[in-house]
């Protein structure tokens, strides 16, 4: 967030007064920057989205990304409303969506006079959008939005007027220039992504971007190009901190993540992206391990088919690491009583044939184990070839300099939770008892919850991501907390019942419960005192989350319209669950508006057909009059600013 809030906080006053009388020393001065600082807070509020649980979906992902959520469509339609029939509205939309694969496109289909009228066109028609895109910013934003080659020359298109006679020449002549110049291509190229970037102020990404997808680390890559001046921020999910804990040399956060990209297929990332050496794990995976029904990757992924040897071999590598993430569970267990985690020690309750096991007080038979690493007598034991795997995994984590370079932005930018224009935003819940009581986690005889506990994490989480070194330390052991704990605010659920699913049967077992912040969290009056918790205030904010996926037919908006889930289904599995391909919330200077996302096919089918991803928008809130840049939390600390200036130039004038 803005570290000018610190300032509107009031505590770091006397910095921002130095700060500003330096760069602000005489009367004038002085006056500019208050009159440009007032005029900016009279400018409508700009637009920010929230989407949540991407889970590698980079093309789905990115297309939103493109399309701003629907607005830049929305945007052309009130630009030329009636002059554009349905088929050039939606090739030009495209043209802003993917200019570079458009423009190849039409060099193919025009030659000629055609194309030269098409560049004209084009150039006229991207200056008009451009201009009602850039109305609710300063000009010194818009600048910032632009490629910085090309800020002269789109200056001079967008702040003369082609219509005056006396300027038409001199406009068409850059036009002109451009194309002879073979710079066409380029411009259009940066300000078709200066129109994307204009339509979104602000992504707020309410956790899960990593697992189960594809291209997580594409999605980051596109986050970090998008994040100019801080127009990005991140709620970790469960899901992101088992990669930050891979970072971190966690050895349970690595055989988590490791067991799911096999479980994905998506093994490939890790070794071709992330370059970790999975070698030995394959070595031990197939001295040890059979083809097993349980441990098959899941498929259905069209764009990457696996031969019948490299199923295998997934399905073995997905074992390995498997019982060595349920061999690890124990000792963590064991040396974390605070965790209370004693009922997720499994493995010595299996039979010494590994029949059975015994849960709560029954008996359930096992199906496809796969024990044959394990010693009925000490099972939490690792061999020492499984941890000769875990310690060269380790190793190769906490080296990946790429995989370095994406955590840092997630820690850069990322948080447990998200204080951000009167709006609370958190990935999964705020762990409370059946009564709404705060619930949490005690240690060194300190108990946190509600909003401490939430601190408390992230402060042993920046400690732990600083201290790779460090392997089974409080503070690395608590990221596996954060993504498995009984009352961690990112799980929200009692129970992962993991080895349940691959060995037992009985649906009964399977069962993960969920915290009753889940059930509670309809009622308003809950809601509200979550806000009051986050030091926010009950009757205008949201809280809003992502982690749960809105099933078919369950309403995504709660609690009069205070509680929004934005889990729509960006991830393919879960599309079944949901019925959409996920959502996208909006909050303008209108309001707030939940749009539905179809589901992507994939990009080369979009560009081809021009097939956009249909949006339908819900609007959740109206404002009675629209919201200004004065009502938000850079308001907030743009009119501390103005107070300080209008303070000092009061002392100049009184010869101070
Ligand atoms: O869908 P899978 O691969 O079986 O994973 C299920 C596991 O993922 C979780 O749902 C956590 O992931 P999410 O944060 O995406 O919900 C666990 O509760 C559950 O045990
Ligand atoms: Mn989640």
């Amino acid at each position: 967030m803005s570290q000018k809030l610190v300032y509107a906080k009031g505590s770091c006053i006397m910095d921002l007064y130095s700060e500003l009388t330096a760069k602000y020393q005489t009367v004038p001065a002085i006056a500019t920057e208050i009159i440009n600082l007032e005029a900016i807070l009279n400018l409508p509020k700009p637009t920010e989205a929230f989407m949540s649980d991407i889970h590698g979906e980079y093309n789905a992902f990115q297309h939103v990304l493109r399309n701003g959520s629907g607005n830049v469509e929305s945007k052309i339609r009130s630009c030329f409303r009636d002059e554009m029939t349905e088929t050039t509205l939606q090739r030009f939309a495209f043209l802003v969506y993917y200019p570079s694969e458009r423009l190849a496109a039409i060099h193919q289909e025009l030659q000629g006079d055609d194309l030269q009228q098409w560049y004209l066109t084009t150039f006229r028609r991207l200056i008009r959008l451009l201009a009602f895109t850039a109305t609710k910013y300063t000009r010194s934003k818009v600048r910032k939005a632009m490629a910085p080659e090309f800020v002269y020359i789109t200056e001079e298109l967008l702040y003369n007027d082609a219509d005056t006679p006396d300027k038409l020449a001199y406009y068409w002549q850059i036009i002109r220039n451009l194309i002879v110049l073979e710079q066409a291509d380029e411009w259009i190229e940066a300000t078709c992504r200066t129109i994307q970037r204009l339509t979104v102020d602000h992504f707020h990404i309410v956790g899960d971007i990593f697992d189960r997808g594809p291209a997580p680390d594409q999605v980051v890559e596109s986050l970090i190009k998008r994040d100019q001046r801080h127009s990005v921020d991140i709620q970790w999910g469960n899901h992101d901190i088992l990669w930050i804990g891979g970072a971190a040399g966690s050895a349970l956060c690595i055989a988590n993540l490791v067991r799911i990209s096999a479980r994905y297929n998506n093994l490939s990332i890790l070794e071709d992206v992330y370059g970790i050496n999975l070698r030995h794990l394959a070595r031990l995976a197939e001295q040890y391990y059979q083809d097993n029904p349980a441990f098959s990757p899941k498929m259905g992924r069209s764009d990457r088919p696996i031969t019948e040897a490299e199923r295998l071999q997934i399905t073995q590598i997905h074992q390995a690491i498997a019982m060595i993430q349920f061999k690890l569970e124990g000792p963590a267990i064991k040396r974390r009583p605070e965790f209370e985690m004693d009922h997720r020690l499994l493995l010595d309750k299996l039979a010494p044939d590994f029949s059975t096991i015994q849960l709560n007080g029954h008996t359930y038979p096992i199906t496809n184990g796969c024990f044959a690493t394990v010693d009925p007598a000490d099972p939490y034991r690792l061999l020492p070839e499984e941890q000769e795997v875990i310690d060269s995994l380790v190793e190769s984590f906490t080296h990946s300099e790429k995989l370095h370079r994406h955590m840092d932005f997630l820690m850069d930018r990322g948080s447990m939770y998200l204080r951000y224009n009167r709006n609370l935003l958190l990935h999964g819940c705020v762990p409370v008892d059946e009564d709404g009581n705060f619930i949490g986690l005690t240690i060194e005889g300190t108990t946190y919850t509600g909003r401490q506990l939430f601190d408390m994490l992230e402060a042993n989480l920046r400690l732990a991501y600083s201290q790779p070194t460090e392997k089974a330390d409080l503070a690395t052991d608590l990221l596996w907390y954060l993504w498995t704990g009984p009352n961690s605010p990112l799980f929200g659920k009692h129970d992962m019942t993991t080895f349940e699913r691959y060995f037992i049967k009985d649906p009964a077992t399977h069962a993960e419960g969920r915290n009753a912040y889940y059930h509670l969290r309809k009622d308003p009056d809950f809601i509200k005192k979550i806000l009051r918790e986050f030091v926010l205030d009950p009757e205008v904010g949201h809280v809003i989350n992502g982690h749960t996926p809105v099933k078919k037919g369950t309403d995504p908006i709660m609690a009069n319209n205070k509680m929004i889930v934005i889990d729509g289904g960006f991830s393919k599995p879960y599309q079944k669950t949901t019925g959409i391909g996920g959502y996208t919330l909006l909050d303008n200077s209108y309001g707030m508006q939940l749009v539905t996302h179809q589901p992507f096919t994939t990009k080369a089918d979009a560009i081809a057909n021009l097939t956009d991803i249909i949006s339908t928008r819900r609007v959740v809130e109206t404002e009675a009059r629209r919201r200004t840049v004065a009502e938000t939390d850079i308001g907030t600390a743009l009119q501390a600013e103005v107070e300080v200036l209008k303070r000092r130039l009061a002392e100049l004038r009184n010869g101070d």
